[in-house]
């Protein structure tokens, strides 16, 4: 296994993990997934989105049944996306598969049914030649990276250093649930606070939580999202872990959580951008660089879901979570055709891929993928 070097989203691509689908049969509705997917379960007002729901979820476990051609599909494409990438001549790793009928996992009071390593890049940050697994926000998402122990043992041999960040106790008063409360959604509409968070004897206060995918790398440039407390203190061990080598950047409230469906790096110097007003959110010296916006999404290219049977978890403008292969070719989901002719008038390559179930399961290609190898460096793309 050649070593662990990944310091950004754009330079020519040599190794990655693709994600795994396999077992995908339902989500644990808890308080910590209806928090995490607040904003698209119960803010997103629109005729062609989930409707709210109608039950407070603190404190409640409830499982939730993905149709099975839906999960099946899912996995078409999944390793469709995997065998695209090895096309291109990119080595690609896994994850162990989920198990059929894998039993439930379980913390300090409570349990929850484990979910497939599929959206890898939430809860790992690959940092130049060091894996660092992020702390948790959803319980049934506690071990995921367990299931990627076999790749960074292998890089871990060949010399990475490998982290990990302290891990929350995850009671219902872990959360912060500012956010929740007191904001517009990034879609516009105002959001339905989750309450009633139920006391446990272990509880610790507010924890550090933090997704990988809250961070874009630019080098020694990181630009964290930051919207509540959980993610305050994360972005604060990441600065204090760092030191003074990073330029730790945080940015308020760009999004509810991860950063990849508002902005990717595609090359130095554009980003890809889910609106205009991105750029007055990005720190400063990054305001200069030419933001690329792509057309409204077409509701007509979704699949048609029912309203109340299939969860919506991710907000319409998903597919600009495309993965970067270099600075010229991008991996792009082939239903979005307006983000594919964008791109092409832009100048890039674009090798379309087919996705789905976008909506469904949380994540596009940025999300189900790990670069672990690139061949940029620890680069100062600010000077
Ligand atoms: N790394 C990820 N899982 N990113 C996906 C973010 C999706 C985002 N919450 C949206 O609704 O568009």
């Amino acid at each position: 296994m050649p070593r662990l070097n990944s310091h950004d989203d754009f330079t020519p691509l040599k190794e990655v993990i693709v994600g795994s689908a396999a077992n995908y049969v339902g989500h644990d509705r808890d308080v910590s997934f209806e928090l995490f997917h607040h904003e698209n379960l119960k803010g997103f007002r629109s005729d062609w989105a989930y409707p709210r729901l109608t039950r407070a979820a603190a404190g409640r476990r409830e499982s939730w049944t993905i149709k099975t051609r839906y999960a099946e599909e899912l996995h078409e494409d999944v390793e469709a996306l995997a065998a695209a990438l090895a096309g291109l001549g990119i080595a690609v790793h896994r994850p162990l598969p989920l198990p059929p009928d894998s039993a439930p996992i379980a913390g300090l009071g409570w349990e929850a049914a484990p979910t497939p390593a599929l959206n890898i890049r939430d809860n790992t940050l690959i940092l130049g030649g060091e894996i660092i697994e992020t702390p948790p926000a959803i319980r049934s998402r506690y071990l995921e990276t367990r299931l990627l122990a076999p790749v960074f043992t292998a890089y871990w041999e060949a010399g990475a250093r490998w982290t990990t960040m302290p891990r929350p106790t995850l009671t219902d008063n872990s959360f912060d649930l500012s956010y929740a409360r007191d904001t517009a959604t990034t879609l516009g509409g105002p959001t339905e606070a989750i309450e009633d968070p139920r006391p446990s004897p272990y509880d610790v206060g507010v924890e550090m939580m933090l997704d990988g995918a809250q961070v874009l790398r630019l080098g020694r440039d990181l630009v964290v999202n930051v919207a509540q407390d959980n993610h305050t203190r994360g972005a604060e061990w990441l600065q204090r872990h760092l030191g003074h080598q990073y330029r730790v950047h945080r940015v308020w409230r760009m999004a509810d959580n991860h950063i990849d469906s508002m902005v990717l790096a595609l090359r130095p110097g554009v980003f890809l951008a889910r609106h205009d007003g991105i750029r007055d959110l990005m720190p400063e010296p990054l305001r200069s660089w030419k933001f690329v916006v792509p057309p409204e999404p077409d509701a007509g290219a979704f699949p048609v879901y029912d309203d109340y049977e299939d969860l919506v978890l991710t907000s319409p403008y998903i597919d600009l979570n495309v993965l970067s292969v270099d600075e010229h070719t991008v991996l792009v989901n082939g239903e979005c055709t307006g983000l594919v002719k964008l791109l092409e008038a832009e100048g890039f390559d674009v090798v379309p891929v087919q996705h789905r179930h976008r909506r469904l399961f949380g994540g596009g290609f940025h999300c189900f993928t790990l670069d672990t190898h690139r061949t940029g460096g620890f680069e100062d793309y600010l000077s």
